[in-house]
């Protein structure tokens, strides 16, 4: 199968009958594909087969317990940015000694829970957090691993709430003060300096960002190298884009051919975070129609999905394609797709030529990453079921919330 093409189409195979799976399991609903994420993270894997590395899933995409456990099971790393989702790898079988741990902002906690499992590596990205996390390993008389997150400052020309490599972005170290914080951080005695990594964004197409970032990145080990700072990894992050909407983003084998064309033999064992390529097409959010509307020259097709379960067209103007899941002989029009949450931006897309009528079943394709994770109890609207399909078994690996789970944990005064 072509890995530009929608990953889902297993969702549409003949063995896959996603109107019966919405009749089972009711809507909104979101549904995985067990073997689309294992191609997907093979795709990744086998792109840099005889080079040292590893691939770290980044949990953040979709962190459902059963499909970091399918990544678990084969081999996988994983990218974790809270102690959240450390427990949820751990949970899911994923093995301590793959993980990485980014993130801005990591709790003392935090820091603790990751240093008594023994996780591969910490992504430090700043000074203070490197002076905390030596503290925090005294205290515990261990020594973390450490990689610093550099900012190389390149434009990963994609969304600005998407891209995170620019000097203004609040992610990691910036270029120009990199050298005095490695030298510090092997000045430290509590820490043990392993890797360098960073991340320009998500959602990238094209290489160049990508290969800008390296040079500048490799360049940096190079002078740390002349200063007796031995780097053993570089982690090149996440952010390889996928086909939502005609883009054609590198195959997996094209990008990591030209990054280790560039690593140009540096014996640096290369760690991937990727998220969206593995998972977003590996999902479909499925919606029913609850009726059609008309304010004057606007139509209106209103869905029981919404915002607060799918927030990715209202966050970031993103397009997920919609497609009617059977064929009905209503007349095409051109609808916006809106749900029930009361605000103005509740959108799943907008201007689609759809024949539909109420009733219908609608599917957002490409919407196993960043989907269901982002979603939110807004209005007071459960959150909907998983399910993962697994050959011919089809397997709830999220019931939907009920109605009094709404409130749990919530105390009238006395
Ligand atoms: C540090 C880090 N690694 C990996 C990822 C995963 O990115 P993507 O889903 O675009 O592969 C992200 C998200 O942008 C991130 O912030
Ligand atoms: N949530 C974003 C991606 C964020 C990547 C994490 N830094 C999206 O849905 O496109």
């Amino acid at each position: 199968m072509d890995y530009f093409s929608y990953q889902d189409d297993a969702l549409f195979a003949e063995d896959c009958d996603v109107a019966q799976l919405a009749k089972v399991h009711g809507t909104p609903l979101y549904i995985y594909s067990r073997a689309t994420l294992e191609r997907h993270w093979h795709a990744f894997n086998n792109a840099v087969a005889e080079h040292p590395h590893l691939i770290c899933y980044a949990v953040k995409a979709n962190s459902n317990l059963a499909v970091l456990n399918v990544l678990a099971r084969l081999g996988s790393g994983f990218d974790i940015v809270s102690g959240g989702e450390l427990s949820r790898v751990l949970k899911a079988g994923g093995d301590p000694q793959k993980v990485v741990f980014s993130g801005v902002g990591k709790t003392i906690a935090e820091m603790e829970q990751a240093l008594q499992v023994g996780i591969y590596c910490f992504n430090v990205e700043s000074s203070a957090e490197l002076e905390q996390l030596n503290d925090v390993a005294g205290r515990l008389g261990k020594v973390a691993p450490v990689s610093l997150r550099i900012n190389p400052d390149v434009d990963a020309g994609t969304h600005p709430y998407i891209s995170t490599g620019l000097k203004e972005n609040k992610f990691g170290i910036a270029m120009d003060e990199a050298d005095t914080v490695f030298a510090r951080a092997a000045a430290l005695p509590h820490l043990h300096v392993k890797g360098v990594d960073c991340h320009i964004g998500s959602q990238l197409t094209e290489l160049k960002p990508f290969l800008d970032a390296m040079d500048r990145m490799l360049a940096l080990i190079d002078r740390l190298a002349s200063q007796g700072i031995v780097i053993e990894h570089f982690d090149v992050g996440g952010g390889l884009g996928v086909t939502y909407n005609g883009e054609t983003p590198p195959h997996p084998d094209a990008y990591a051919a030209a990054l280790l064309e560039r690593l140009g033999g540096r014996p640096l064992k290369l760690i991937f975070e990727p998220g969206r390529a593995i998972a977003a097409n590996a999902g479909i959010f499925v919606t029913q129609v609850l009726s059609l509307k008309e304010n004057s020259d606007k139509r209106f097709a209103i869905v029981d999905g919404a915002m607060n379960d799918l927030i990715r067209p209202s966050l970031y103007s993103a397009w997920q394609n919609i497609i009617p899941v059977q064929q009905t002989d209503a007349a095409t029009y051109a609808y916006d797709i809106v749900g029930p949450v009361c605000e103005t931006g509740d959108f799943l897309g907008k201007d689609r030529q759809l024949a539909v009528k109420a009733g219908d079943l609608l599917a957002v394709r490409s919407s196993g990453a960043y989907g269901f994770v982002m979603s939110s109890n807004y209005n007071s609207r459960p959150r909907v079921a998983e399910v993962m399909v697994d050959g011919d078994k089809d397997v709830v690996v999220r019931q939907r919330e009920t109605i009094e789970q709404l409130w749990q944990g919530e105390h009238l005064l006395p």
